[in-house]
C-alpha cells in the first residue's frame, strides 16, 4: 500500500473510526430520550460503511458521534487515533478540519463563493493555502471542470452536491462523513455522487460512514449496519439493494421512515 496523506497522521492499524459502548441521551429525567443505546463499531481505512435504520433510530446521532460533532454521554469516540473525550474545543475543531470532510444533504455551500473558491475554502481555512492544481484536479474528477467558476446558485442540486464532493477529495480527509448526501437527488444523479464516494473509498482509501434512508445507496456501500432504537441490530457485506430493502423491511418497528 502506498503513503498517502490520508495515513500520515495516524499510527498503522488504529480505525479511522471507532466508537466503543457509545451511549446518547438527549435531555433528563422522564422527557429524556436515548438516541444511542451502547454502540460499537471499528470502520477500517478505505472502508464506505452505509447506516440505514427507521426516522429517529439515531443514524445522525451516531453519525455527529463519531465525526466529534456531538459528545457520546457514555462510551468512547476514537477519529483517526485520537480520542476525542475530554479534547479542548479548540484540538477538536482542528481535527475535524484537518482530518475530517463532511457532505451534507443540503450541500452546504457558500453561496457567494464559486465553485472552485469552495473547494478550495477549507484548505485556506487550515493555513494550507491555495492549491489550484488540486482543485482543478478534483472538480475534473467530479465533472465539473467547466463550472469552476460558477456559483452554487448557477449550479443543479446534483452540480452542487458534486462540488461539495470536490471539496471533500480536495483536502484529503482521512474519513468522510456524508449525511443523507443523496437524499435530494434524482436517482440519475444520486448514482453519479454515489460511485464518486465509492471511488474515494477505494481509490483514495478515504474511511466513509453514510447515513441513508435509500436502499439502493446502501448497496454503494460495502457494510450496511441497521439501527434501531439506538442500537445495530444488523450488518450486512456487500448487499444488494433489493437485499437491504428486505431487511429494511423485517426491522422491528412503527415507522420505517421516509
Ligand atoms: N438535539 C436533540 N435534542 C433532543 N433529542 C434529539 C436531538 N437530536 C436527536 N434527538 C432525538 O434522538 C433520536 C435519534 O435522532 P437522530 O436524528 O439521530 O435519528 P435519525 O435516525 O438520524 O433520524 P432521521 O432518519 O429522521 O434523520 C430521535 O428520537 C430524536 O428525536
Amino acid at each position: 500500500m502506498t503513503d498517502t496523506v490520508v495515513d500520515a497522521a495516524r499510527p498503522a492499524g488504529v480505525p479511522p473510526v471507532a466508537l466503543e459502548h457509545v451511549t446518547k441521551t438527549y435531555g433528563v429525567g422522564p422527557g429524556a430520550v436515548t438516541a444511542l443505546d451502547g454502540v460499537s463499531l471499528e470502520l477500517q481505512e478505505g472502508s464506505f460503511t452505509a447506516v440505514m435504520g427507521p426516522s429517529g433510530s439515531g443514524k445522525s446521532t451516531l453519525l455527529h458521534c463519531a465525526a466529534g460533532l456531538d459528545a457520546p454521554t457514555t462510551g468512547r469516540a476514537v477519529l483517526v487515533g485520537e480520542d476525542l473525550a475530554g479534547m479542548p474545543e479548540d484540538a477538536l475543531t482542528r481535527l475535524r478540519r484537518d482530518r475530517v470532510a463532511f457532505v451534507f444533504q443540503a450541500f452546504n455551500l457558500i453561496p457567494t463563493l464559486t465553485a472552485a473558491q469552495n473547494v478550495e475554502l477549507p484548505g485556506l481555512l487550515a493555513g494550507r493555502g491555495r492549491d489550484r492544481r488540486t482543485t482543478d484536479g478534483a472538480l475534473a474528477r467530479v465533472g465539473l471542470a467547466d463550472r469552476r467558476d460558477h456559483r452554487p446558485s448557477e449550479l443543479s442540486g446534483g452540480q452542487q452536491q458534486r462540488v461539495a464532493i470536490a471539496r471533500a477529495l480536495a483536502t484529503g480527509a482521512a474519513v468522510l462523513f456524508a449525511d443523507e448526501p443523496t437524499g435530494a437527488l434524482d436517482t440519475r444523479t444520486a448514482a453519479s455522487v454515489l460511485e464518486l464516494l465509492r471511488t474515494a473509498a477505494a481509490q483514495d482509501r478515504q474511511t466513509i460512514m453514510m447515513t441513508t434512508h435509500d436502499p439502493v445507496a446502501a448497496s454503494y456501500a460495502d457494510t450496511v449496519i441497521f439501527l434501531v432504537d439506538g442500537r445495530i441490530v444488523e450488518r450486512m457485506t456487500a448487499p444488494s439493494a433489493d437485499e437491504v430493502a428486505t431487511q429494511v423491511s423485517r426491522l422491528p418497528s412503527r415507522d420505517r421512515g421516509r
